[in-house]
Order: C-alpha cells, then sequence, then structure tokens
C-alpha cells in the first residue's frame, strides 16, 4: 500500500514510463528537425553563429512566405502608384533636401503604397523588423490579410520552406523608387521593391514595374524568375547612371573607362538595376553597369542587391565592400553594381573617391 492509500501496479507504472518515453522522443525528434531545416541555410543566412537556435513553429519566419508576401506587396503598392499617377492628383510635397541640394520629394503615390505594402507585410509577419521610407501614420492602420497562397512559379523554383530565425530578418521597403521621375511623368523608370535580409545579408528581392506590370524576384541560393544577360561588354561598358542625384559620376565613368564611353541618365534604382539584367519589358533600357557615386539609403538598393547577387552578380560600395542591411538608413561609398563580371577587377580600376574629390 502507497502512503497516501493508492497502489501501485507494477503494470500502470511501465505504462507511464513509456508514455513519458514518447513524449520526449517527440519533442527532441522536433527539435532536431528544426535545427536542420535551420541549417541547411546556415552557412550563408546563419552566419554560421553558435547557441541556440529557434524550431520552426518558435520564431520562425519561412523565407518562401516571405517572397510570395513581398511579390503581393510590391504589386498591391504599384497599383497605389499607378492610381495616383492616372488621377493626376500627386499632393507633390518636399520632405526636405537631400545632402547635395536636390529636393527630396514624396506624393501620394508614395504615402498609399507605403500603407498598403507596410501593412501586408506586418499583418503576415508581425515579428520581423520592418524599414520603409515613408513615415506610418498608425492612427491610419490598415490591415490587409495574405491568404496564405503561395504562387506557382515561386513554388515551381523553391520546392522547400526557408526557415530562418525571425530576429534574423530586416526587411526594407521602398514604397515608390524614382519619385523625381513620377512627378516628371516618366513612368517608366518608377517600381515598388521589397528586399529581405537576414544578418544584414541580403537575401530575397522583389522589383515592380507598376506601369509595365512587370516583376523580378530572386532569392540567393533559392531561385529566380529573372536571369542575367548572355554577355556584357567589359572593356567599353555601357554605364547607367541617376539622371537627378548624379553629383559627380558622369566624370567618375569617363575618367575611367576613356571619353568614349557611353553614359545612361536614368531614374530610380530598381530600374537602373534591371537595365542590367534580361527583362523582357519594352520600355527597359540595356546597360553593362550601373555606378552611383552620392549618399543613397538601403531601401533603394538592397532588391537589386539581392537580386544580382542571387543571379552570380555583384553590388557594392566603389571601393568594393559588401552593404550590411541592418543598422543605419543610408551609405556613403557610393555604389558598383556588376553582373558576369570581374568586380574586383572594376572596383581597382576605379579612382579613389576620397583623393580626387569626385565625390
Ligand atoms: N544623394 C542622395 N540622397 C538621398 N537619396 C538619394 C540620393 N541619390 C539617390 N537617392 C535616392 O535613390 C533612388 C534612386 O536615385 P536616382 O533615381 O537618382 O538614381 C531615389 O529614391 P526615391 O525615388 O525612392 O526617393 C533617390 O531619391
Ligand atoms: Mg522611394
Amino acid at each position: 500500500m502507497a502512503p497516501m492509500g493508492i497502489r501501485l501496479s507494477p503494470l500502470g507504472v511501465a505504462v507511464f514510463c513509456l508514455l513519458g518515453l514518447g513524449v520526449l522522443y517527440h519533442l527532441y525528434s522536433g527539435f532536431l528537425a528544426g535545427r536542420f531545416s535551420l541549417f541547411g541555410l546556415g552557412g550563408e543566412l546563419g552566419g554560421g553563429a553558435a547557441g541556440p537556435v529557434a524550431v520552426a513553429d518558435a520564431g520562425t519566419v519561412d523565407l518562401r512566405e516571405m517572397l510570395a508576401v513581398s511579390v503581393l506587396a510590391a504589386v498591391r503598392g504599384g497599383d497605389e502608384v499607378r492610381r495616383v499617377r492616372e488621377s493626376n492628383v500627386l499632393h507633390e510635397k518636399s520632405k526636405g533636401k537631400t545632402r547635395e541640394g536636390a529636393e527630396d520629394k514624396m506624393t501620394s503615390g508614395d504615402v498609399l503604397s507605403n500603407r498598403k505594402m507596410f501593412y501586408l507585410l506586418k499583418t503576415a509577419f508581425p515579428s520581423v523588423q520592418i524599414n520603409t521610407e515613408e513615415h506610418v501614420d498608425a492612427n491610419d492602420k490598415e490591415v490587409i490579410l495574405w491568404d496564405h497562397k503561395i504562387p506557382e512559379d515561386i513554388l515551381k523554383e523553391i520546392t522547400t520552406p526557408k526557415e530562418v530565425p525571425a530576429e534574423s530578418v530586416t526587411v526594407w521597403i521602398d514604397p515608390l523608387d524614382a519619385t523625381q521621375e513620377y512627378t516628371e511623368d516618366l513612368r517608366k523608370y518608377v517600381t515598388t521593391m521589397v528586399c529581405v535580409a537576414v544578418n544584414g545579408k541580403p537575401v530575397l528581392g522583389v522589383i515592380h514595374k507598376p506601369f509595365s506590370e512587370y516583376t523580378a524576384w530572386a532569392m540567393v541560393d533559392g531561385g529566380s524568375n529573372v536571369k542575367a544577360r548572355s554577355s556584357y561588354s567589359e572593356k567599353t561598358p555601357k554605364i547607367i547612371v541617376s539622371r537627378s542625384h548624379s553629383g559627380m559620376v558622369k566624370q567618375v565613368a569617363l575618367q575611367t573607362f576613356g571619353n568614349q564611353t557611353a553614359i545612361i541618365p536614368a531614374g530610380g534604382a530598381g530600374y537602373k538595376v534591371l537595365a542590367l539584367l534580361d527583362v523582357p519589358d519594352k520600355t527597359q533600357e540595356k546597360a553593362d553597369l550601373y555606378i552611383h557615386v552620392t549618399y543613397i539609403k538601403k531601401w533603394d538598393i538592397c532588391a537589386g542587391n539581392a537580386i544580382l547577387k542571387a543571379l552570380g552578380g555583384h553590388m557594392t560600395t566603389l571601393s568594393g565592400e559588401e552593404i550590411s542591411y541592418t543598422g543605419s538608413d543610408g551609405i556613403e561609398g557610393g555604389l558598383l553594381a556588376s553582373i558576369k563580371m570581374n568586380h574586383q577587377a572594376l572596383v581597382r580600376k576605379l579612382p579613389d573617391l576620397e583623393k580626387t574629390g569626385h565625390k
């Protein structure tokens, strides 16, 4: 007889122990599965960090789902951008001046696109950090639900989920790239963009052209719906540069590649990255290199950086440093973007902007 008057049967104890073992096994195998699904992305995304790893359903996000929502956000934001432009009521304002003294413009297209894009992503992934170009008005909240459908083209390219810890993720939204050109009704330059960085590295990029209804997306070590062109001219490259924040970029390009170098002034960082790729849109110009010399913000460049990286290309500062997509909003060292070229050789060819005063 047990002390409380309960009799323990040996069979009951054995069944109880077996049940306990079963529960332990279940928990442990789930933990291992979580570890392995994260491990698959470890080298690039996890940064090889030691320490506790979140299990698949606690504190993790699936990058394939993030890609689906990012594409949807870029398209829905783009619908707002198009609608406002077609209404011809832009409510154009200045947010101030850039360091070089250009107007930093904002329109209803920027604001309404930002609202759609931000709340779609925030509602689907409440625990991730989202940095966006425009102010988000908490009083003007809009809950937009994602229907949890991953488009067929994404499922075809990326056949398994890719879980990463939510805390390692930073999302960058540009609700309207080429605002200056948007106000001038130069529609082909305008894009909406979403980028997902993991541990500061650009991993997912979406660039959408609302007026052509063309969308490019790519995931590093995942897949893409866009590719590089078959060849590029490395010796006499056509160089695409800013038309409204150019600084001394033309002088830098001519000094580096010779006075006969073809320079294409164009609006939008998204548009200029697409100029390096094989894009079917007929409004898209083509170039071999993208160079920028003035200050620029991370929401302008992260998506292009991720797409180029996924396709084997590079986007770095002019001195060849990788750009980290965490922390501060901007980068100081200019930009060099290339694909299917010897990027480091191009970096060596460029003048040191600090020394030549071309910044
Ligand atoms: N010197 C600078 N300071 C601030 N933003 C800059 C900049 N140079 C470029 N940008 C931003 O980078 C994007 C691409 O620039 P550009 O068209 O001149 O190549 C534009 O983004 P937005 O249109 O989203 O504001 C532009 O405002
Ligand atoms: Mg913008």
